[in-house]
C-alpha cells in the first residue's frame, strides 16, 4: 500500500524543522491504517504529504508561543497532529464526534508521545472546555456559517479563529453574513487561509473577515 505514497517533498523538512522524524511516523501512519479505518480515501496516498501533512502545518507558524489551542473536526488529525508536531510549546484539543476517529486520534498521538495534545469526543456545538482557548482551527469541517457559531464562544476575547478553506471562500463569507453579524467577532479575529497547489509546494493566503 505504501509504495503508492508520495515522496517526503522539501518543504517538510523546513516546516518539522527537527519534529521531522513524528511527522514522517505519522505519515507513514496514516497511509497504512488510514484508508482501513476510514480516515482518508484511497486516492490520497499519492498526495498524502502535499496535501494533508504539510498543507496542515503550514498553520504552524501562525500558531502563537504556548497557545492552548482546539481544533475542531479533526478526524484523521488534521491539521491538529501536523500542528502538534511542528509546535510542542503549544497544546491542542482535538474535538471529534465520532467515534473510530476519536479512538485513532488518541491512540496515534500516544504512538507519537506527544503530551501537548488531548482529544475529546464532542461535536463542536456542543463541547464543553475547561477554560476558553486561545486559538481554534478547523479543517474542511464545515461552511462559516455553522463554523463561527460553533466556535466563536469556544475562543477567549483577542483570540483566533484560523480556518482552512478553498477556492470557494469568498461565496462562503457572504454567506455567512447573519453568522458573522450575530458572533462577537469583534473581539476575536478570523483568519481564512486558502489553498494553491502546485507540484511540490503549498501555499496559503489570507483573508480576514469582521
Ligand atoms: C471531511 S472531515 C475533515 C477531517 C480533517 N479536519 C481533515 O482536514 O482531513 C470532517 C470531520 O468533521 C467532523 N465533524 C462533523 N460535524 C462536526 C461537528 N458538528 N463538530 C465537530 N466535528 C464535526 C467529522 O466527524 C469529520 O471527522
Amino acid at each position: 500500500m505504501t509504495e503508492q505514497l508520495e515522496a517526503e517533498p522539501a518543504a517538510a523538512a523546513k516546516l518539522f524543522g527537527d519534529r521531522i522524524e513524528l511527522a514522517r511516523q505519522f505519515t507513514h501512519d496514516l497511509a497504512t491504517y488510514g484508508e482501513e479505518l476510514g480516515l482518508i480515501g484511497p486516492l490520497e496516498l499519492p498526495r498524502l504529504w502535499t496535501r494533508h501533512v504539510v498543507n496542515s502545518a503550514l498553520v504552524a507558524p501562525l500558531i502563537w508561543t504556548g497557545a492552548r489551542v482546539s481544533d475542531v473536526g479533526s478526524g484523521a488529525g488534521l491539521p491538529g497532529l501536523p500542528l502538534a508536531i511542528a509546535r510542542p510549546d503549544a497544546r491542542f484539543i482535538l474535538i471529534e464526534p465520532m467515534e473510530r476517529r476519536v479512538e485513532w486520534l488518541a491512540a496515534e498521538a500516544e504512538r507519537l508521545g506527544l503530551e501537548n495534545v488531548t482529544v475529546q469526543r464532542a461535536r463542536a456545538e456542543d463541547v464543553v472546555l475547561d477554560a476558553q482557548v486561545d486559538q481554534a482551527t478547523a479543517r474542511a469541517v464545515s461552511a462559516l456559517s455553522k463554523l463561527i457559531p460553533w466556535t466563536a464562544p469556544m475562543v477567549r476575547d483577542g483570540g483566533q479563529l484560523l480556518f482552512m478553506k478553498g477556492e470557494r471562500v469568498q461565496a462562503e463569507i457572504d454567506a455567512a453574513a447573519k453568522a458573522i453579524r450575530k458572533a462577537r467577532l469583534s473581539d476575536i479575529e478570523v483568519l481564512l487561509l486558502g489553498e494553491e497547489y502546485d507540484t511540490e509546494v503549498t501555499r496559503v493566503f489570507r483573508a480576514t473577515v469582521g
